[in-house]
């Protein structure tokens, strides 16, 4: 699977390593997730993207929607289309898409022909989207956020997004089956776990708890969205455990 890590960091700094917050590129035409990285993308790759999919409303996932959607005008004849949960698209048009802070692109430049289309999503409904089969499951977080199930001819990609670990992450981790490829989050340090559980997120602890519940381990973990202020002390953690030694820490 051809899938190029745009962002992942959990925040901004100006930090070598930082590289934006998500966005990932699946192939040529999908992202997941519209956050900072995104603007590595140069133009005419952009214009080249037609589905994004959202895992959920939080800004460092969704930043640089707005100006990349603003970018297509004159450059496309179809809307692109944003797949999210009713409640990220109930958010996105209140708070973001208003004609306050953003215009409302499903009506412009006209309601006939707009560069934007909100295509709401619900877990465990599947679909097929630029070659791939996606099915969205819940995750545990402190707004409605899903984690996508990506999978091709050749493999089984799943990114479990913005969670803490839970009953509910688990069972669904394991109704997906075999896994290739987990990219699932750390955001904070293990001397963070008030932090992470009140801001629902994980530590290490927290993910090898997650993996610990899984009927069957994933071939290769990777491990994402590190806060930057904590990034050296999770990279410390994780190096410190023997049961992470396989983690690949992203990026
Ligand atoms: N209780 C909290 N204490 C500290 N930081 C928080 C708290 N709740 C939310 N945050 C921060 O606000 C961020 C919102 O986006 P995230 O969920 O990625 O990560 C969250 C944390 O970095």
């Amino acid at each position: 699977m051809d899938i190029d890590i745009l962002g992942c960091s959990g925040g901004v700094s100006g930090n070598v390593r930082n590289m934006g917050t998500t966005c990932l590129r699946l192939g040529e035409h999908l992202l997941i997730d519209a956050g900072s990285g995104l603007s590595k993308l140069t133009l005419d790759e952009q214009r080249k993207i037609e589905d994004v999919l959202l895992t959920h409303s939080h800004m460092d996932h969704i930043s640089d929607l707005p100006g990349f959607l603003a970018n297509l005008f004159d450059h496309t004849d179809k809307p692109v289309r944003v797949h999210a949960l009713p409640e990220t698209i109930e958010i996105l048009k209140d708070c973001v898409f208003n004609y306050q802070v953003w215009p409302d692109f499903t009506q412009l430049p006209t309601p006939q022909a707009p560069i934007l289309e909100f295509v709401a999503i619900q877990p465990w409904r599947s679909f097929k989207l630029q070659g791939y089969e996606i099915t969205p499951f819940f995750v545990e977080h402190s707004v409605p956020t899903v984690g996508f199930s990506i999978k091709d001819s050749k493999s089984h990609f799943v990114f479990s997004a913005d969670t803490t670990v839970s009953e509910t992450l688990i069972d669904e981790l394991n109704r997906l089956g075999h896994i290739d490829t987990l990219m699932i989050e750390c955001a904070f340090p293990d001397n963070k776990l008030d932090i992470a559980r009140q801001s629902k997120h994980m530590t290490p602890t927290l993910v090898l708890e997650t993996l610990d519940g899984l009927a069957e381990q994933p071939k290769k973990i990777w491990i994402t969205h590190l806060k930057p202020a904590y990034d050296k002390q999770i990279r410390h953690d994780i190096r410190h455990n023997p049961d992470c030694h396989h983690w690949r820490v992203l990026p």
